[in-house]
């Protein structure tokens, strides 16, 4: 850790927009793109030959960026991640296209987003050059909680959102879409969840959370940790919970789907890691080690902000399974909280065991 990894604010912010198939991330995202504020944005689709932005690439040479009438900036993902991000970098560096401030990548609605967050982390040239803003995920207010019962990777999606849009609301019974908010709130319970008709939402609600805020000019903790989040009361999965049965709607679902439901949201647990004293590093060091080597592809994401022994200032961490971002030193503390806070969204985990493994971390 030094102090030269702090300060990334001149990297430009990208944002993962994932969510199931047909959920509405097209429709959200050309929406988006015809507000100002999102002019000077280049959006990677890494699914070719689909209806919506992308009939413009098919019509067009699909390897040469599209520039949309909205000013922004549209490809598809030719070779892989990697290649198309530093290619439209080194093209906005000499010229070659217009030099967007941000960058959206909008996955195939099958997709799991680790390995595409762990691409923006571990290619060193794309981590020089790229700061990840935050992962939004599209679920259906329709046929979202049938989607959440049937297909892992929606759930995954949705609990390591940093913004959870609902989509379709205009077409969602109240009910449904109540069973479906408390389903995502257990799941997810940092994410803020927006409400979109046709695509329509505030830009604003969706980027700029990430840990630099950009209009501030210094890290946002508070918005990108949301660690109060998991202190609230909230109901326990691994009792089984039905969360559908709370509002009385699980008949909408059926006895089968509603075992579905346990399965597949008993897997995930969300939880804060907390720490009143200040950490011995090399212990944490130790600890996120261990945790990494045995459980790595467990670790759906983890964020946090800590008070280290012999620092001043917090240090940030952030990692998606076996991969971490390098620690950052921020330049102060944000507010007049200096307890460590530690987010970690798990799969297969149990917390308990996880929190007795942390306890030595922050012992004297
Ligand atoms: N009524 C209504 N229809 C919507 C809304 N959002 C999306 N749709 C429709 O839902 C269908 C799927 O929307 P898309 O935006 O293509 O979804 P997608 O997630 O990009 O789909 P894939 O890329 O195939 O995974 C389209 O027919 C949209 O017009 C909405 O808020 N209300």
């Amino acid at each position: 850790m030094s102090r030269e990894d702090i300060l990334p604010e001149e990297r430009l912010p990208a944002s993962l927009l994932t969510g199931f198939l047909g959920s509405g991330k097209t429709t959200l995202l050309s929406r988006l793109l015809r507000q100002p504020a999102l002019a000077e944005t280049a959006v990677i689709i890494n699914e070719f030959g689909e209806i919506g932005l992308d009939h413009l690439l098919v019509e067009n040479a699909p390897e040469q960026p599209v520039l949309l009438d909205s000013g922004c900036l549209c490809c598809t993902i030719r070779g892989d991640l990697i290649d198309t991000l530093r290619s439209l970098f080194r093209r906005r560096v000499k010229g070659g296209v217009p030099p967007f401030k941000r960058v959206v990548i909008e996955s195939t609605g099958l997709a799991d987003p680790a390995p595409i967050l762990q691409t923006l982390m571990s290619d060193p040239l794309l981590a020089d050059r790229f700061r990840l803003d935050g992962v939004i995920a599209t679920v259906d207010a329709v046929n979202g909680m049938s989607q959440l019962d049937r297909h892992f990777e929606s759930v995954k999606q949705a609990a390591v959102a940093d913004r959870l849009v609902l989509t379709k609301t205009d077409l969602a019974e109240p009910a449904t879409l109540a069973a479906l908010q408390a389903r995502l709130k257990a799941l997810n319970p940092a994410a803020p969840q927006i409400l979109a008709r046709q695509g329509e939402v505030d830009g604003s609600r969706l980027f700029d959370a990430g840990l630099f805020n950009p209009a501030l000019k210094t890290p946002d903790v508070q918005g990108w940790l949301r660690a109060e989040a998991y202190e609230a009361p909230r109901h326990d999965h691994d009792h089984g919970h039905d969360h559908g049965h709370e509002h009385g709607h699980t008949h909408e679902h059926g006895a089968q789907s509603a075992s579905d439901r346990n399965r597949h949201d008993a897997h995930i647990r969300a939880f804060c890691l907390t720490a009143e004293r200040p950490l011995d590093w090399e212990r944490f060091t130790r600890f996120i080690e261990t945790l990494i080597a045995r459980d790595g592809d467990k670790l759906l994401r983890i964020k946090g902000v800590l008070n280290v022994a012999g620092f001043d200032t917090p240090v940030a961490v952030h990692g998606v399974q076996h991969l971490f971002h390098p620690p950052a030193l921020l330049p102060a503390w944000p507010d007049a909280e200096r307890r460590s806070r530690l987010v970690l969204i798990v799969k297969d985990l149990r917390e308990e065991e996880i929190r007795q493994e942390f306890s030595p971390v922050t012992a004297n």
